[in-house]
């Protein structure tokens, strides 16, 4: 089933049963569906196949970081079980990025191959301490020209970037933005944060909303709060 909706649900969940409660709630023609690294160690493939019998386009969120043949082989994997979009580590670097592009275009697969610039839970000190100087912002920038440059469709970034990024790589380069806070929310671990409609307005193509939706005392009522306030975009 195909959405339009911006909307990604970051299924955080230690186990199937917890995933599938809440996915049972959610409408996949109103949302899509992202399954990270603690569901998926959990739950494995099963989870995927669950999601995909329910009609959910699935975001598989492993932002594989390894060396190329490896990191190509993986994003095989992934898109073999039908995901609709996977990640990998920009700062895997250039050939890392090629070697998985080619990986996919050589078997005809068509998920969505996008790379992590720099985590929203992280700030310029946070830089500083793995030794790299420039400022959060144009380090960001760097790894999404290189990921666009390496044929990737787009970038995870915060939506505090999303306009930059619109600017020096495209309309169509896909801006997918967790740390998506609506103002009944708090930020949790995130840094670089943003309101839902904010972020569209700035260009974010997708929304990655966990726990402002999943840890609502009714997550539904949180998610049709969200969709009213975006409602227009
Ligand atoms: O830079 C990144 C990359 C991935 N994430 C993931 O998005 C969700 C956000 O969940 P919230 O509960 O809305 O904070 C989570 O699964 C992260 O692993 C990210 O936050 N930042």
């Amino acid at each position: 089933m195909v959405t339009d909706s911006p909307i990604i649900i970051a299924l955080d969940y230690p186990s199937l049963d917890a995933a599938l409660c809440m996915s049972d709630q959610l409408d996949p023609t109103r949302c899509r569906v992202k399954v990270g690294k603690e569901l998926f160690t959990r739950s494995g493939p099963a989870v995927l196949e669950a999601l995909h019998g329910r009609g959910f386009e699935v975001f598989l969120d492993l932002k594989f970081h390894d060396i190329p043949n490896t990191v190509a082989s993986a994003v095989q994997a992934a898109a073999e079980q039908g995901v609709w979009m996977v990640n990998v580590h920009a700062s895997g670097g250039r050939r890392m990025m090629e070697a998985a592009v080619q990986r996919l275009d050589q078997n005809a697969l068509t998920t969505h191959l996008i790379a992590v610039t720099v985590l929203t839970s992280m700030q310029t000190d946070d830089l500083a301490e793995l030794g790299i100087k420039a400022p959060l912002a144009d380090h960001v920038e760097r790894l999404a020209l290189l990921a666009k440059q390496s044929g990737l469709q787009g970038v995870v970034c915060s939506a505090q970037e999303s306009a930059r990024i619109k600017t020096l790589c495209g309309e169509s380069f896909l801006k997918v933005t967790p740390g998506i806070r609506p103002s009944f929310a708090v930020a949790n671990d995130q840094q670089r944060t943003m309101g839902p409609s904010e972020a569209m307005a700035a260009g974010s193509s997708h929304l990655v909303i966990g726990r402002p939706v999943t840890q609502a005392d009714d997550p539904m009522v949180a998610l049709e709060a969200i969709e009213a306030e975006l409602e227009g975009h």
